[in-house]
């Protein structure tokens, strides 16, 4: 045994004088491989090497798969929705060992969707795991349900589990997000029906005041980031606000705005239409998640206003017959029903507040109240920005005081703008419109002096 450094040195042979061994002993792997290629025919050469190949693989321990269906079919449950998900996620998986596909345009969506026909199969891969598709139906008198198999090695079932699904969950909802065309429901004697909702409203093109603007953008952000909170605090994570001013102020802009700010859908729910307290809830109860539910015109909504007469007598002076109270409506509103759905906007408008029953005020009922006032000479530059596209001009001075001097509208203004798509000329409707308006109001102040 060696025992010192020195030792070692002499028994180790030395990298040069292993180098000419290396040299023969591949030189000999080369002559037996030429060798072998020679002599061994084609055919015997692939035989043999087939054989070496199934020796190794049986020789391997060989994967043992699990199995998870999506069935459409467990009784008693509405649609499976992961079933729509992975129709969603797979449509971007189909390849060209796809020879058959299903294609379709649908309702809501943009560009056209391919899908997996019966007995087709995907392999998709995550994170190196290979996870195979299988899409079929099964027949029945009613057509058929269908369903999906997601086969994948038995090691892989906690992941697949845990973290695979979430991936084609989340997937799916960035795809939709991405694609989702809001839409605007309306509610008649079968239930909700909608059509797509194409309102161009921002909070850019709102004339606001700028300060207002950012408090509720600042709202509905502080709201949407809440979840967890609102579950720890036990409450509905839904949030309402109250709308007022004059007609023609933005209040339906306003709700427009919200809408495509959060890309949430809207209801219109429309009280005169909804006959019963069981149709009010199943309504509400119906509406989707991600929604801004819109009560116009509150204070119209006759016993609304009048909590007593409304509860007692459950009709209107129109002889107008409901069969729901005030209390329903705020049952429904916050009360245990509320809890039913989640990330909701309630939206109530009025053009009198000062009517409107406190009950329906009051705090944690509806969260914020917005005040949307006549316009201002910021807001007239926002609507002039959007109508005529420019930032100054010489006449908005003299319309900036005509405009402080007294109360006009958003939307009579927007009419004016709208008459012309020249600045002068348009500007000049403004100007006209506005003395008019001045001329007339002088009038009426004079008459009651007298
Ligand atoms: N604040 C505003 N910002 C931008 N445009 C506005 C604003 N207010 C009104 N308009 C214009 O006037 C039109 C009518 O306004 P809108 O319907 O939003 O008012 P409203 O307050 O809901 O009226 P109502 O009380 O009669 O329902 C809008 O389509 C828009 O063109």
């Amino acid at each position: 045994m060696p025992t010192s450094v020195m030792e070692y040195a002499r028994v180790i042979p030395s990298v040069s004088s292993l180098l000419p061994l290396y040299a023969s002993f591949s030189t000999s792997l080369m002559l037996l491989r030429n060798a072998y290629h020679e002599l061994v025919p084609e055919k015997l050469e692939s035989f043999l090497t087939s054989k070496l190949e199934n020796y190794f693989r049986r020789t391997r321990s060989k994967p043992s798969y699990d199995t998870f269906v999506i069935d459409d079919s467990w009784e008693g449950q509405h649609r499976n929705k992961l079933i729509d998900i992975s129709i969603f996620y797979l449509s971007t998986k189909i390849g060209h060992k796809n020879k058959t596909i299903k294609i379709g345009k649908f309702k809501g969506r943009k560009g056209i969707m391919a899908g997996l026909v019966n007995g087709e199969e995907i392999v998709d891969i995550y994170e190196g795991i290979e996870i195979t598709w299988y899409f079929d139906c099964r027949k029945d008198e009613d057509g058929g349900d269908e369903y999906f198999e997601l086969s994948f090695e038995d090691k892989y079932r906690e992941k697949v589990f845990n973290e695979y699904l979430d991936h084609v969950i989340r997937t799916y909802k960035a795809m939709t997000k991405e694609k989702r065309v809001l839409r605007i429901y309306s509610r008649d004697c079968n239930g909700w029906d909608w059509i797509e909702f194409q309102h161009a409203a921002t909070f850019d093109t709102l004339a606001m005041d700028y300060e207002l603007k950012r408090a509720i953008t600042d709202d509905l952000d502080r709201f949407l980031a809440r979840k967890d909170y609102y579950k720890k605090i036990c409450r509905a994570w839904k949030r309402g606000y109250l709308l007022y001013g004059p007609p023609g102020t933005g209040k339906s802009s306003l709700i427009a705005a919200m809408a495509n700010y959060l890309n949430y859908n809207v209801y219109n729910l429309e009280l005169a239409n909804i006959s019963s307290e069981s149709d009010l809830k199943s309504a509400m109860l119906h509406a989707g998640r991600k929604s801004i539910i819109v009560i116009e015109d509150i204070d119209c909504n006759s016993g609304v206003h009048d909590r007593s007469k409304s509860d007692n007598s459950e009709s209107d002076n129109s002889n107008n017959v409901r069969q729901f109270t005030l209390s329903a409506l705020l049952n429904c509103i916050d009360g245990l029903w509320s809890s039913c759905a989640e990330e909701r906007i309630i939206a109530f408008t009025t053009n009198h507040k000062e009517v409107l029953d406190p009950a329906l005020l009051r705090p944690g009922r509806m969260d914020m109240h917005i005040h949307m006032s006549y316009c201002t000479t910021e807001g007239f530059r926002v609507l002039v920005s959007n109508y005529l596209d420019i930032k100054d001009h010489p006449l908005f001075e003299e319309i900036d005081g005509l405009i402080r001097s007294m109360e006009v509208t958003p939307a009579s203004l927007a009419e004016e703008l709208m008459k012309s798509d020249v600045a002068d000329v348009a500007l000049g409707e403004v100007l006209n419109f506005l003395k008019q308006k001045r001329m007339e109001k002088d009038k009426i102040d004079e008459e009651k002096l007298c």
